[in-house]
């Protein structure tokens, strides 16, 4: 209704609005919704049309149905590590939570191995959660390596890493990181490394953080996925759009953002979760939980992670239930609506004692209501 009502206005209302926000927006939706216009006069690619514009005008994704086309079934002929192998790369002296909890989030949902990367004041802490994931205490903050020795710990610590890496089908990277300068240049390197064998990323937390400040990492890599909080989003804007934050235009600018890093996706956490692939923008606005305890993004971070590597394979499998080819957006939008999901079932137990581990306890349940084992 928004479009044709804007396409229909006339052309004096048109030419009288044309510096008005509202009729920006409602430009851009036409832009955006392009294909959705072109594929209603053809009835064949509109039965065709799957996942990507269900909704209509609305932004919002039409998310169960990403998750059932792109969840895999449980086949006993399956081995182990099929359903998916992603590691963690964070946790350090202050942070053992965030590593821990994106990790243990990814077994939850369904992958069959959750590794974690991360320095080693951190690895027994993160080892003593949880016997399920496999802790890897290789990265080094600069207080334990004397300035000659760096050249040799940064090489130990890449090929520990590249030894694993093209297992992994997705790597999340941040969580409880840290902002040493030496385990970020690190950190750098292990990205580059992940680019080079073709492992799709998703960046969060500090290293948010890392990429904002070195945007040549990440950019034009179409399987890198930034999930941005508040505050982080605020610092990319900053950074790439040399502007600040404007909610009057925030699909615009989310668009324009995820463009100018070279089409990587975005998913800009809030009250609704918005994610564009700097061609498409989508929102996921299913109810969560009032309650923002920290370690919430990290769920999402490892959710995000295991979608986007179940998209993957459905994408490649041909699935005909799924007509977008981003495997990133599609898994976004999965990770984001379980997570919401899950909060909002452990807020309905747990009230305002609700806490992160609280919610991870609902990932499965969750996922159950929309795609049940069969
Ligand atoms: N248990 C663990 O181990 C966890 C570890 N974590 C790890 O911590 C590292 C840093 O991540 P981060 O999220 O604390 O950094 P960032 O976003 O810069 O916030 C810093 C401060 O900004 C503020 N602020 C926040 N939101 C705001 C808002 N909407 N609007 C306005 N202000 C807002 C607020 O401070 P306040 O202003 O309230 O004093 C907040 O404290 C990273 O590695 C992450 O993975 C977490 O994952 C949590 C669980
Ligand atoms: N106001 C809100 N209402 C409902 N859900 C929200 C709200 N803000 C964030 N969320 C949801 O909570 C999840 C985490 O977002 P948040 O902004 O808290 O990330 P974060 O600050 O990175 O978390 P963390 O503490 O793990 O670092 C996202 O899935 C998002 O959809
Ligand atoms: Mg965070």
């Amino acid at each position: 209704m928004l479009i044709k009502h804007g396409i229909n206005s006339g052309f004096g209302a048109i030419y009288m609005l044309a510096s008005s926000p509202v009729l920006r927006r409602q430009q851009f939706l036409i832009r955006s919704l392009g294909d959705y216009s072109d594929q209603n006069t053809n009835t064949h690619q509109k039965r065709m049309q799957g996942i990507q514009f269900t909704s209509g005008a609305s932004l919002e994704a039409d998310a169960e149905k990403v998750l059932r086309a792109i969840t895999p079934t449980l086949d006993p002929n399956r081995h182990k590590g099929q359903a998916g192998k992603i590691a963690v790369i964070g946790g350090c002296r202050e942070y053992t939570g965030a590593p821990y909890f994106a990790a243990i989030s990814a077994l939850k949902i369904g992958a069959d191995l959750s590794h974690v990367f991360c320095t080693k004041d951190a690895a027994s802490v993160i080892k003593s959660y949880s016997p399920e994931l496999i802790v890897h205490p290789v990265l080094e903050e600069s207080y334990s390596v004397r300035d000659d020795e760096k050249g040799v710990i940064s090489g130990k610590v890449l090929a520990e890493v590249d030894k694993w890496l093209e297992r992994f089908d997705c790597l999340v990277i941040g969580p409880g990181l840290g902002r040493d300068p030496f385990l970020l240049d690190c950190v750098s390197k292990i990205i580059k490394l992940a680019r080079q064998s073709n492992v799709p990323i998703v960046i969060d937390g500090d290293g948010l953080f890392l990429v904002t400040n070195s945007l040549d990492l990440i950019s034009g890599y179409p399987l890198a996925v930034l999930t941005p909080n508040v505050n982080e989003y605020k610092r990319l804007v900053q950074k790439v759009l040399s502007c600040e934050v404007n909610d009057e235009e925030a699909h615009e600018q989310l668009v324009s953002l995820a463009k100018r890093i070279g089409g990587v996706t975005i998913l800009r956490k809030g009250k609704s979760d918005f994610i564009s692939d700097g061609e498409t923008v989508k929102s996921v606005s299913i109810y969560g939980s009032p309650r923002r305890c920290g370690g919430q993004g990290d769920i999402l971070s490892g959710s995000v992670a295991v979608f986007l590597s179940w998209a993957r394979h459905a994408i490649r499998d041909g699935d005909s239930s799924i007509s977008s080819k981003n495997p990133a957006t599609l898994g976004c939008i999965a990770g984001s609506a379980l997570m919401r999901k899950a909060a909002s079932l452990a807020f309905e137990n747990k009230k305002r004692s609700t806490l992160t581990t609280d919610i991870i306890e609902y990932l499965g349940r969750s996922l159950e209501d929309i795609c049940p084992v069969r």
